[in-house]
């Protein structure tokens, strides 16, 4: 699906347009296995900080008065984005008052603020929170933007559309907040002050999906210590909020960000939160012998590595499968793989290598995770070939690429070989792949559904991967055919082949470090 610009439409196609588009974003989140779903998250492309510049926005020490103006007041703009995904009729006067502990589903209101960038960078990256919130298990009622120069100090929104926001809120009949930042903890406090419902930011939304999708035991234990590095210095921020809510469905530890190490805990003083946080560093780094005996086998059989990384969604577990028949877990939701899962592949000219599934990066990743999953994400660093996959019928692929490069800056990986593989070809716009095209060289366009371009990529990956330089001419006699059928394996590439009256006679190349095993037959 295309993202046309806005300007020169008419207004009614311009709603026309968000209404099919918020609609099209929720089936697609909901009916996680209709293949024919067509948008995807989307994100925004000026808006790209790195999680620790927005945290050091956000944390700021507890200050909690009004900027002078209420920001740039454009209402029709904040007008055109407060859409309407999802009419629920009111039943609920004063959350604060109510017993919420018995409402499952959440549902919940997206603020976010138009900093900087065009209006469809600021839509995108509230289609990009809405579908995160629904990975999440909530459904989302409505969605506010706010254009200002920068969040309020005390209430991320101004004053004035934090008080509107606290209208939709109580018009929709939502229970949560979800904001798109990273909130300072007297931020968080004071807009749940105006809006009257749990509010929770965009780090605690990721968190929450990661702790309800790892599986590993390595992999919960890394969720839990992201999540616990988040709550720490937020440890008073939260107390405060949920003795005020005593009886609140937060304080029953339900919803979102609040599974795992979440509220329930909240009387858990600062020292044993870091005593938990020291004694899961520690099973962490005793859970990473048997990942690294496991590389370490790989490194002394040479078989080449290919890593793939890239966005969430975009379609990474697919072409995994694609190229290998593996059964992996495809999944029209965000961070469906968290646990890197490894698999054996073969080039069409025979040489073996190793494919590796790994979690989905996104805008912002929290910082908290990059650190927790980093002996996850160092395997990517490890690879000898990093395959990064990229959603081509995003309307905005470039801003997931940069994001993508940004946290393999992180971790070190800028330096691996990579190949752009941009899929879903079948659902993607000309412009727009003719547009990434010509930004980034050693792109190949493949779609891991219909299997199109999926032979050139497996060219590339033969021709990327280190290959065996070594030549041999060897002279098998006709007793060792076991010899002649382990050059027929996955790491020898053979140059020819003749029987002769003594034997088999081949040329072939070999990885330095196999010669060893055939030296006995060289001519
Ligand atoms: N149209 C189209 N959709 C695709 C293609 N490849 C994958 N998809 C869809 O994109 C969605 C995400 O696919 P996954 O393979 O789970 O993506 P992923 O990158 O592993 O996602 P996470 O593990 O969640 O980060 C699924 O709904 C797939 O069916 C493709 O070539 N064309
Ligand atoms: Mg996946």
């Amino acid at each position: 699906m295309t993202h046309s610009s806005a300007s020169g439409e008419q207004p009614d196609n311009n709603d026309q347009r968000r209404d099919d588009e918020a609609k099209s974003l929720i089936d697609r989140i909901l009916a996680s296995d209709a293949a024919h779903a067509t948008a995807s998250p989307s994100v925004s492309g000026d808006s790209l900080i790195s999680a620790q510049k927005s945290r050091a926005l956000a944390l700021d020490a507890g200050e909690s008065r009004h900027t002078e103006d209420d920001g740039d007041q454009l209402d029709l703009a904040a007008r055109h984005a407060l859409r309407r995904v999802e009419g629920l009729s009111t039943e609920l006067e004063d959350m604060s008052e109510v017993e919420y502990r018995k409402v499952r589903l959440e549902r919940v209101v997206l603020a976010g603020l138009w900093t900087e960038g065009t209006a469809d960078d600021a839509e995108n990256s509230l289609h990009e929170l809405a579908a995160l919130a629904e990975t999440a298990g909530s459904t989302v009622l409505d969605g506010v933007i706010q254009r200002r120069h920068s969040p309020d100090p005390a209430t991320y929104l101004g004053k004035g559309k934090a008080q509107e926001l606290a209208d939709v809120v109580s018009d929709t009949g939502a229970d949560t907040v979800v904001v798109d930042a990273e909130l300072a903890p007297s931020q968080r406090r004071a807009l749940e002050d105006v809006v009257r419902v749990k509010v929770i930011d965009r780090t605690a939304l990721i968190l929450d999906i990661f702790a309800q999708h790892a599986q590993s035991r390595e992999g919960k234990a890394q969720v839990e210590l992201a999540q616990l590095e988040y709550l720490l210095p937020r440890l008073r921020g939260w107390g405060d909020s949920m003795s005020r809510q005593a009886g609140g469905r937060a304080a029953a530890g339900e919803g979102i960000g609040s599974r795992g190490p979440g509220e329930t805990k909240i009387e858990l003083d600062r020292r044993r939160i870091r005593n938990r946080m020291a004694k899961l560093r520690r099973e962490i780094a005793a859970m990473a012998p048997a990942r690294e005996t496991k590389r370490a086998n790989r490194r002394r059989n040479k078989v080449p590595s290919v890593a793939i990384a890239g966005y969430t969604n975009a379609g990474k577990s697919s072409l995994l499968n694609r190229l290998t028949r593996a059964g992996v877990l495809v999944e029209n939701a965000l961070f469906a793989t968290l646990d890197p899962t490894v698999r054996k592949a073969v080039t069409p000219d025979g040489l073996g290598y190793t494919l590796s599934d790994t979690v989905g990066f996104v805008r912002n990743l929290p910082t908290q995770l990059v650190e927790a999953f980093r002996s996850t994400l160092e395997e990517v660093g490890e690879a000898d070939v990093i395959l990064h996959v990229v959603d081509v019928s995003h309307p905005d692929p470039e801003s997931q690429i940069a994001a993508v490069h940004e946290v393999l800056n992180e971790i070190d990986a800028r330096r691996i070989p990579e190949i752009i593989v941009l899929n879903k070809a079948d659902a993607a716009d000309p412009m727009t792949i003719a547009r990434v095209r010509r930004a980034h060289r050693d792109t190949v366009l493949v779609s891991a559904h219909t299997g199109e371009g999926i032979e050139d990529l497996e060219a590339m990956i033969a021709d990327t991967i280190p290959r065996p330089t070594l030549e041999l001419d060897l002279l098998i006699p006709f007793t060792d055919g076991d010899v002649v059928s382990r050059l027929h394996g996955s790491d020898v590439e053979i140059l020819s082949e003749q029987y002769q009256p003594e034997g088999t006679r081949l040329t072939v190349l070999v990885r330095e470090e196999d010669k060893e095993e055939f030296a006995q037959y060289v001519v």
